[in-house]
């Protein structure tokens, strides 16, 4: 069992105020692993999340990108994860394309086998230098469905019991596109930071079922990185207006 991390929930008066917390606690995070291990490897999410990352357009580029989930349409399809960052953050500051870790969608008529390319991917970057079971992301930044599925990890669906896999594949997701690859849980919870962003009052009702009251066991409240790693929320004022939780002042 995992020892659970308390998360610091960090609450903004606009979204362009966390945005620009968010691009500082990524860069500082950045730093600090480039300091440490020459290398940053951060996950990210779609949704509404790469949105809350144009504040990091002003600054420098973040390197070796990877997918928490990604839906399987073709790259510049309006449903991909891919694409979606692309348009916010990518086409706007240089990062070499080979540090963008995309799904191999010639492998798209067989998801077990595209997961795996995936899995093999994440091996590459993580395997030489690190032996552990899991690989451990610098930084995996997570959005929030409204019904608390965070990546591809839906309610009720048998991936949260996954515990071996690194990369995973649905072919039922409730919210469409219905064929995804996701990140699982160990490998989230083995992160050094976890960074949830979630935005706006359609959140509200959900961020208070995830952070009041956790032992309902949404998928979003079963992120706890083992220690010591963190857990923080950036979220905006409407989202967490019925939070009970206590917020922090946003501090690095
Ligand atoms: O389908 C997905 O949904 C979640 C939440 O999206 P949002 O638009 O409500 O922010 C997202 O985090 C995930 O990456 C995506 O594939």
């Amino acid at each position: 069992m995992y020892t659970s991390t308390q998360p610091i929930v960090y609450s903004f008066q606009s979204t362009s105020n966390l945005s620009d917390s968010l691009a500082e606690y990524i860069l500082k995070a950045q730093k600090e692993s480039i300091d440490k291990r020459g290398r940053f490897t951060i996950a990210i999410s779609g949704g509404s999340l790469p949105k809350t990352l144009t504040a990091l357009i002003k600054k420098s580029g973040v390197k070796h990108i990877f997918y928490a989930d990604e839906r399987i349409v073709p790259l510049d399809h309006e449903d991909s994860n891919h694409k979606l960052a692309y348009d916010t953050l990518y086409s706007h500051v240089p990062i070499p394309s080979d540090n963008i870790h995309t799904i191999d969608l010639s492998l798209q008529n067989d998801l077990e086998e595209l997961a795996d390319a995936y899995e093999k991917e994440l091996i590459r970057e993580f395997a030489q230098k690190d032996s552990a079971r899991f690989p451990v992301f610098d930084l995996i930044l997570l959005g929030i469905g409204p019904d608390g599925h965070t990546a591809s990890l839906f309610p009720g669906h048998e991936l949260l019991s996954e515990n071996d896999r690194w990369v995973a594949f649905i072919e039922d997701s409730p919210k469409p596109p219905p064929r995804r690859v996701t990140l699982t849980f160990p490998v989230i919870n083995h992160a050094a930071r976890v960074a949830f962003v979630a935005t706006g009052v359609g959140k509200a009702q959900i961020l208070h079922d995830i952070l009041d009251t956790p032992e309902i066991g949404l998928p979003a409240a079963r992120v706890r990185p083992v220690a010591p790693g963190q857990l923080v929320w950036f979220v905006d004022d409407p989202a967490s207006a019925e939070v009970k939780l206590a917020t922090s002042d946003f501090k690095l």
